[in-house]
């Protein structure tokens, strides 16, 4: 949705002409444009339940897709990711393969792959997984980014309490088949709409907002017309990732210029920890002047000294398009916005604390398996 209103693509597909947005060149980086002259996303949605995949094929945006780009079938995966890793219906999954297949051959220069899935769920962090893995096999060349709803443990945004073992399994299996992968908690969203909105009760919508905002950084310079298309997925892996498994930049947003670590979309402390990179990705009226001020306020008050093993690797990006927030958005039409990425070793507090809590339980590990018949080596 975030997409269609950035490039001005109506709910049907068809150009709006509206002229509305000269900088977003709607062109075919994220859409594919049929003869008809029909905008279709590049885009599969799965679920092996098909309540949220029915939400889009019965609401606003259900003529912009076509029924073979919405999977999904009859079955849940209760939460465990054993069953979504192992025990979902092998036609769904062919499915989801095929029609992988088919969106990348519509694609003249395909760069890469963004996932969108949780880690706390049996659906995203299961099946998100074994896609994942798909992925790497049919193209291992090509990009791989995602984006991972992590659970935020110890409160009350953790829907299940085996959400802190999926994600560990989840994370395990993927670590050497994702590229670049942004963790991202909704409690620490929800705290960004707190802080700067004044929004205490967020919805899945708003954060789903934020993060679609956030995100929609990563892949503007390659869809604005008139930008120089530096800034794609190859650069930002070969700025952020230093090494293959370290590939968890913190990630930040905000709509403001002065970018001070306070829209960190992960709870925790980046004073902790070493900055082995970071990209700050600008859209709007940002100046290069205030650009350089938030680098010099990182680097004074966030990055603890790097020691001689310490790798740092700022870059900078700017690229014109004001943010486009919903019409009923607590965001109020910001005349800029900057999407910062991290790669900081402060990540670990999160991800050791799904591993203690994982730990903690782990009698009942067996129990979780076996329940469902699969074991993991
Ligand atoms: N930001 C955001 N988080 C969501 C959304 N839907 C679910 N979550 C979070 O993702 C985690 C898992 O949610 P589920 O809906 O159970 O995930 P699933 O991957 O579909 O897995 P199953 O329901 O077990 O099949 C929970 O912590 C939810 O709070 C959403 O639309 N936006």
């Amino acid at each position: 949705m975030s997409y269609s209103r950035e490039e001005d693509i109506g709910p049907d597909g068809q150009d709006n002409d509206s002229n509305r947005y000269p900088d977003y060149s709607r062109n075919t980086t994220l859409f594919s444009k049929g003869e008809s002259g029909k905008y279709v996303p590049r885009s599969i949605f799965i679920d092996p339940d098909a309540s949220s995949v029915d939400e889009i094929r019965n609401g606003a945006l259900k003529s912009l897709f076509s029924p073979e780009q919405l999977l999904s079938g009859n079955e849940s995966t209760s939460n465990n990711y054993a069953h979504g890793y192992h025990g979902i219906d092998k036609q769904l999954v062919n499915s989801a393969r095929d029609q992988l297949r088919r969106a990348a051959e519509d694609c003249s220069n395909l760069q890469g792959f963004l996932v969108f899935r949780s880690l706390g769920g049996g659906t995203g962090s299961g099946l998100g997984a074994l896609l994942t893995e798909t992925i790497a096999e049919y193209f291992p060349k090509k990009a791989k980014f995602e984006v991972a709803i992590h659970p935020s443990l110890g409160d009350s945004g953790s829907t299940s309490n085996s959400e802190s073992y999926n994600a560990v399994l989840s994370t395990h299996r993927t670590l050497e088949n994702s590229d670049c992968s942004f963790l991202v908690e909704n409690s620490a969203v929800a705290g960004i709409f707190k802080r700067n909105l004044d929004v205490a009760h967020p919805s899945y919508k708003d954060l789903n907002e934020a993060i679609a905002q956030a995100i929609s950084l990563v892949t503007l310079d390659m869809r604005l017309s008139g930008s120089g298309g530096m800034v794609d997925f190859d650069v930002l892996q070969s700025s952020l990732v230093p090494s293959p498994r370290l590939h968890y930049p913190l990630l930040s947003h905000g709509s403001f210029i002065r970018f001070d670590g306070s829209g960190q979309m992960l709870d925790c402390d980046a004073t902790q920890g070493k900055r082995l990179a970071t990209a700050l990705l600008y859209r709007g009226d940002a100046v290069p002047k205030d650009a350089h001020s938030s680098l010099n306020l990182i680097q004074r008050k966030l990055v603890s000294p790097l020691d001689e093993r310490g790798i740092a690797a700022l870059q900078l990006s700017f690229a014109g398009g004001a943010p486009i927030p919903f019409p009923d958005s607590p965001w109020r039409s910001p005349r800029q916005g900057v999407t910062g990425l991290s790669n900081t070793t402060a990540i670990c507090q999160n991800v050791w604390q799904a591993f203690d809590s994982f730990s903690s339980k782990v009698e009942e590990i067996s129990d979780f398996g076996l329940k469902m018949g699969h074991v993991e080596g």
